[in-house]
């Protein structure tokens, strides 16, 4: 549904891409985990077609997308960082005109389709100015799919968005992939890349690690310990040999350790995906 293959992209002295390759498959919810600048809107501008990489090959939907941009275009859905709804238009006037511009005829039926999926009915004659950036949020993915599209690519979706709206959108995405849509999201939380079928961790340009949130636990714990150090003081953890990182944790200090190391006193923990990324980080380093 999506393959990119060692996909390059610089801009100046900066190598956003180096070498980027996953694939993700219909039906699943595929994160790209990644801190600020790792490259992850650059792989979605390319994926859609929006910038010509400088190396490397994509196919999503079956079409080349270097080859055939504007055939991607009509089956993708892709919301941006920048919110892609327009304020001074109505939630329905907004999905109205997304529908039009790929299934004219069938625009009015999609429209109130897309209205009842979301549970935006009740909005329907607002304008989109005036909803709340939870219902922004959902009347963005909703125009992204509203003309059913296979393959749906979500930059960063829940940005700003309290906890509960966070859920919602979430369960949304859920909904897309269940009814079959390949997607590929975006974030920088840590707690929602556990909701992923399957993610990729990129960090500066490069896929550190990709598997499901199983699989890439699994993978650092063959590689390092995680543990907890009650009542320690944060420099006496990070004063001993083999510590890879050390960080404040509610009554204690939480720590990376090399997997040699035998350190008496500390409590073995599951590591979470943000410590997976800490120790593939620092190893990438
Ligand atoms: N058009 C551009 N011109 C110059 N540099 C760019 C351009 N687009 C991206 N970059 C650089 O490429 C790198 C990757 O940027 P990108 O926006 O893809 O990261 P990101 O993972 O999406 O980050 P964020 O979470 O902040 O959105 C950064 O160093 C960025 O400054």
């Amino acid at each position: 549904m999506v393959e990119a293959e060692a996909i390059t992209q610089s801009f100046g002295e900066v190598k956003a891409l180096d070498g980027v390759s996953l694939q993700v498959r219909p039906g699943e919810v595929f994160g790209l985990l990644g801190p600020n600048g790792a490259g992850k809107t650059t792989l979605v501008r390319v994926l859609t077609g929006v910038l010509k990489p400088d190396g490397g090959r994509a196919w999503v939907a079956g079409l080349e997308v270097a080859k055939e941009p504007h055939r991607v275009k009509a089956k993708i859905g892709y919301a941006t960082q920048e919110q892609s709804v327009y304020r001074d238009l109505t939630v329905e006037e907004n999905l109205l005109f997304r529908a039009r511009l790929y299934r004219p005829k069938e625009a009015r039926a999609l429209a109130q389709e897309a209205l009842k999926r979301f549970g935006l009915w009740p909005y329907a004659r607002s304008l989109a100015g005036h909803l709340s950036g939870g219902w922004r949020q959902r009347l963005a993915l909703a125009q992204a799919v509203v003309h059913r599209p296979e393959v749906l690519f979500l930059d960063e979706p829940t940005t700003g968005l309290d906890p509960l709206s966070r859920r919602s959108i979430w369960e949304l995405i859920h909904q897309e992939a269940a009814g079959g849509a390949a997607v590929l999201v975006t974030t920088h939380y840590m707690d929602e890349a556990e909701r992923c079928h399957r993610l990729a961790l990129l960090f500066a340009g490069r896929v550190l690690a990709a598997g499901t949130p199983q699989e890439l636990k699994a993978m650092a714990k063959e590689r390092a310990r995680f543990l907890f150090a009650p009542g320690a003081s944060l420099e006496a953890v990070r004063g001993r040999p083999g510590v890879l990182e050390a960080w404040p944790s509610g009554e204690g200090v939480r720590l990376i350790a090399r997997k040699e190391m035998h350190l008496e006193g500390f409590q073995e923990v599951e590591p979470s995906l943000e410590d997976v990324f800490a120790l593939l980080s620092k190893e990438a380093l």
